[in-house]
């Protein structure tokens, strides 16, 4: 069976109190047309309680871009997953590609993190995708694997259904050069191929988005890929009436 369609905005450093109540309401407003599709949105962790508190009685989920390996500590800046669970987080973004360059973010913190998110009972979203030297190399699948195979070091006791991978390619992330839905399905393919040699049966019920430069007049041909099963939204997640075509999208 394929895993429900799933649609993330990752908000990055954007957005404000205001973008949080447009942004639920219009969600609100578009309800009928988003049924069949999980959406959820990951926004500045500051504002998680105004989002929380905002989607009360909406089936939005609560994702937080960004939190520490550790479960508590001398870790100045930091937030502990047992903190944002408080808080009704179901999402945690991991190993985002400008968390990895920015941030030096290792595979080991990824593991690490998947551990104490999954332990927790929330939903790991694990980024992973490769540079454009990466691919002109001829290096993709082997940089996703090794990626992927930290994080399924992480999520060893638990429960697969806890981990939804994100290909984004890094060439493609705010670039507006997407990959070709092809691109993107042949490493998609690849993903679940890998997943299912590590993980069995378990490994087809795994939620696999697509990001980088999601529109939406790019998105209905990408989410129809068969191995492409919802996007993770970046600069098109900052608008409205554009991140609801893409999560519409995705009902197919
Ligand atoms: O990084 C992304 C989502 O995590 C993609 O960002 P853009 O959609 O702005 O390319």
């Amino acid at each position: 069976m394929q895993p429900q369609p799933l649609v993330l905005a990752n908000w990055k450093l954007n957005g404000d109190r205001q973008l949080v109540t447009s942004m639920v309401s219009a969600l609100r407003d578009a309800a009928d047309s988003l049924h069949g599709v999980n959406v959820g949105i990951c926004p500045p962790a500051i504002y998680i309680p105004a989002l929380t508190e905002a989607c009360y009685y909406d089936a939005i989920g609560v994702g937080v871009q960004h939190i520490s390996e550790h479960p508590k500590g001398a870790y100045t800046g930091e937030l502990a997953v047992s903190m944002v669970k408080e808080f009704g987080v179901d999402y945690v973004l991991i190993g985002h590609s400008e968390r990895r360059s920015l941030y030096q973010e290792s595979d080991q913190q990824v593991a690490a993190k998947v551990a104490q998110v999954t332990s927790a009972g929330l939903t790991a979203v694990v980024c992973v995708g490769e540079s454009e030297a990466q691919r002109e190399a001829g290096e993709t699948l082997t940089v996703v694997k090794a990626q992927l195979a930290a994080a399924l070091q992480g999520l060893a006791q638990s429960s697969p259904a806890l981990l939804v991978i994100a290909y984004e390619p890094v060439w493609a992330i705010g670039t507006g050069q997407t990959a070709t839905p092809e691109q993107a399905q042949q490493v998609h393919a690849e993903i679940r191929s890998w997943l299912q040699q590590q993980l069995g049966d378990a490994g087809k019920d795994i939620t696999l988005l697509y990001g980088g430069s999601v529109k939406p007049d790019n998105a209905a041909e990408l989410f129809a890929q068969a191995d492409i099963n919802g996007g993770l939204i970046g600069g098109a997640s900052l608008v409205a009436d554009d991140f609801i075509a893409i999560c519409q999208a995705a009902r197919g």
